[in-house]
């Protein structure tokens, strides 16, 4: 560090040599000198090493020696049984009801439809102006389509959506409400079992946008009683760029579940081609046009490592990365003229913090010529995406020294 500060208490170095998730770090693809230190995991996860064998191994099997007769020997089903592991080891969801497709924004707009219709005789979908662009546009699209308005929540920019913000806009006016679980910039970690009651106890149908969640905390889909959610593979679960969405629907949704984008994939028998569409039953008719199988694969090795760390300890890791950002930026930066973004409180934060500066803008840029990667997210604000499994504290460390010596150079 160039400078003492009260956070030197914590050292990066002995926190990393006491982490028992150390390990995992070897695992992830090297890239050298290239990358300082990667703080944008909750952007883009790292591959894991033996991405590149694997890919590799199914270029050689599956579809270069089955060809055609893979999708009838396995590939139909990956959607389902890879939903199923994710559900499993990551979701709380019981078999049956998440699969693997699309993307985030895509399956964002077919559960929307889907629920709205559950509830024709409400006009409200109740959401957070904070909440990520794609979720804003693609409600603002459902609204206008299915003749809705938008009900908006305005939470501070440093913190989320409170159940007490949900509850006093509840009414019998509103038909859903799609949230974030953690807010992608503040990272504020909302009350998913709270909200989804109060929104039940209202009459309304919930949808989580779990993006920046899925792999970076337990979630208990099934236990919060929660009717839809989805979520990105590529952040946390490290599917790799435009990796495949997932999306879960509660059993008790599914016999009347409406795709609005019906398409061969989605119906009862693809290959009758004749007759007119039907509905498959299950996770199936969620489907619209062929499963993206080959982008899945990066995936499936993902959910073996994150089965082998344990939710639990992962969370556990999370959080002791975000408190040693947090006491960083105190330490370090807060003098600077740097505020924190995000709340303080572990228990409502999930596994990045932002901090604002109105220098960040060019600053970021800087720090990405010298190998040290965060991200930055308008109007003024760098966010410190901490991977559990491969971000080390020095990593946090190099890259809150680094902001600290750019912001002294320019002052
Ligand atoms: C909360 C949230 N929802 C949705 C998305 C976007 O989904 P996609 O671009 O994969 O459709 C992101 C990130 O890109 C996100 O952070
Ligand atoms: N999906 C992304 C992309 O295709 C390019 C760059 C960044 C992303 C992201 O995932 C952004 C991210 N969801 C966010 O929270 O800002």
């Amino acid at each position: 560090m160039s400078e003492q500060s009260p956070a030197a208490a914590l050292d990066a170095a002995t926190l990393d040599a006491a982490d028992p998730l150390r390990h995992f770090r070897s695992r992830f693809f090297d890239p050298g000198a290239q990358v300082v230190a990667y703080l944008d995991g909750n952007s883009l996860g790292r591959p894991l090493r033996d991405t590149a064998a694997y890919l590799s191994e199914f270029v050689a099997g599956a579809w270069g020696e089955r060809l055609i007769r893979a999708w009838d020997e396995q590939w139909m089903e990956v959607p389902f049984v890879v939903g199923d592991r994710l559900g499993q080891v990551c979701l709380g969801a019981a078999p049956g009801q998440t699969v693997i497709a699309d993307s985030t924004s895509v399956l964002i707009y077919k559960l929307l439809r889907a629920a709205v219709a559950e509830r024709p005789d409400r006009v409200e979908i109740l959401m957070a102006r904070s909440d990520f662009p794609t979720d804003r546009y693609l409600a603002e699209g459902v609204a206008a389509e299915t003749g809705r308005t938008i009900r908006w929540l305005e939470p501070p920019l440093d913190s989320g959506v409170s159940v007490d913000l949900v509850q006093e806009a509840l009414s019998d006016r509103t038909a859903v409400v799609l949230l974030s679980h953690i807010a992608y910039r503040s990272g504020y970690l909302a009350d998913a079992a709270a909200i989804t009651r109060a929104a039940h106890e209202a009459g309304a149908v919930v949808i989580w946008d779990l993006c920046h969640s899925a792999g970076a905390l337990p979630i208990e889909l099934d236990a919060w009683g929660v009717d839809y959610a989805v979520g990105c593979t590529y952040k946390y679960l490290n599917g790799g760029p435009g990796s495949p969405a997932f999306a879960y629907v509660a059993a008790a949704h599914q016999a009347t579940l409406r795709n609005p984008l019906t398409g061969w994939m989605g119906a009862a028998d693809p290959f009758d081609m004749i007759a007119p569409f039907a509905p498959a039953t299950g996770m199936r008719r969620l489907l619209t046009g062929t499963p993206p199988v080959l982008a899945m694969q990066p995936l499936i090795a993902m959910l073996d490592l994150v089965a082998e760390a344990g939710m639990p300890a992962i969370r556990a890791k999370s959080i002791a990365l975000t408190e040693f950002a947090i006491e960083l930026t105190d330490g370090l930066l807060a003098r600077l003229g740097v505020t924190l973004s995000s709340p303080r409180d572990a228990a409502v934060r999930g596994s990045h913090i932002t901090i604002d500066h109105p220098d960040f803008r060019e600053i970021t840029l800087a720090l990405w010529d010298h190998g040290i990667i965060p991200d930055f997210r308008p109007p003024t604000g760098i966010r410190l995406g901490l991977s559990p499994l491969s971000t080390s504290f020095a990593e946090v460390e190099v890259g809150i020294t680094a902001i600290h010596d750019e912001l002294s150079r320019r002052a």
